[in-house]
């Protein structure tokens, strides 16, 4: 595991800088954001991004996503309700003005958990984050973990995987994350995680003891 720093905290806008996190489907993003959310709910706070994809067993309407039908999410598209938006596996994914800006009126660190389309959108607008690449050890790994996840058919996860290796190659061109981060064994990838975020984690405690 290996974890590159190209820049520091705390942006020029009111309030700490958020987090985009990205990186290939099966990485262990969202296994990686939850264990951070749980230790640290006053500090992050996560954008729920709209989804035309079906909830997965266990996923809660307005917490994992908002469901939305393909419709619905075209029309918001065209309303200018998002920030970003893309197409990922057959499904339309986004992240939306008001998701972002209701985590960052708490004043927490904003979390959004994007595909490399929304890392590239988000780069032509002023929101400024920092860019956390989460990475598997090997596209095996990753193979292994997506199928025992049991969440895809197979002609997804083939879509998954071949999306996983392009992603993979743009990641690795220099300047597009400020972080990588090889999500191997979970307690070293989490503590590798924690410790890029000390300064951001110890600011907003402290902005937010004191308001
Ligand atoms: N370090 C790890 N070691 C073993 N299994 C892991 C590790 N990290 C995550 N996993 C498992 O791998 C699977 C994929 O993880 P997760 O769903 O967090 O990936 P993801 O990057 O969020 O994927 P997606 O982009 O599709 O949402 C899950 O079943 C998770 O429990
Ligand atoms: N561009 C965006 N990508 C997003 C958003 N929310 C999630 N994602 C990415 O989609 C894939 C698949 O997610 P899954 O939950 O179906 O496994 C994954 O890479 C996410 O990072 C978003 O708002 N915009």
């Amino acid at each position: 595991m290996y974890m590159r720093f190209f820049s520091r905290f705390f942006s020029a806008m009111a309030g700490p800088r958020p987090v985009v996190f990205s990186g290939p489907s099966g990485a262990g993003k969202s296994t990686l954001l939850k264990k951070l959310m749980k230790e640290y709910d006053n500090v992050f706070g996560f954008s729920v991004s709209h989804t035309t994809r079906n909830p997965r067993p266990g996923e809660v309407n307005g917490k994992d996503y908002h469901y939305v039908t393909r419709e619905e999410m075209k029309a918001g598209v065209e309303r200018g309700d998002f920030i970003e938006s893309a197409e990922f596996s057959g499904n339309m994914y986004g992240t939306s003005k008001a998701a972002v800006q209701k985590v960052q009126a708490q004043n927490l660190i904003c979390i959004l958990d994007v595909d490399m389309q929304g890392v590239k959108n988000i780069k032509e607008t002023d929101l400024n984050p920092l860019y956390i690449s989460i990475q598997p050890p090997s596209m095996e790994v990753l193979e292994n973990r997506l199928r025992d996840r049991k969440t895809e058919s197979e002609e997804s996860l083939q879509k998954r995987l071949r999306a996983a290796k392009v992603d993979m190659e743009i990641g690795k061109e220099p300047g597009v994350f400020d972080v990588i981060i090889v999500n191997d064994n979970l307690e070293d990838a989490y503590k590798v995680l924690k410790s890029a975020l000390n300064e951001e984690i110890d600011q907003v405690k402290k902005t937010n003891m004191s308001s």
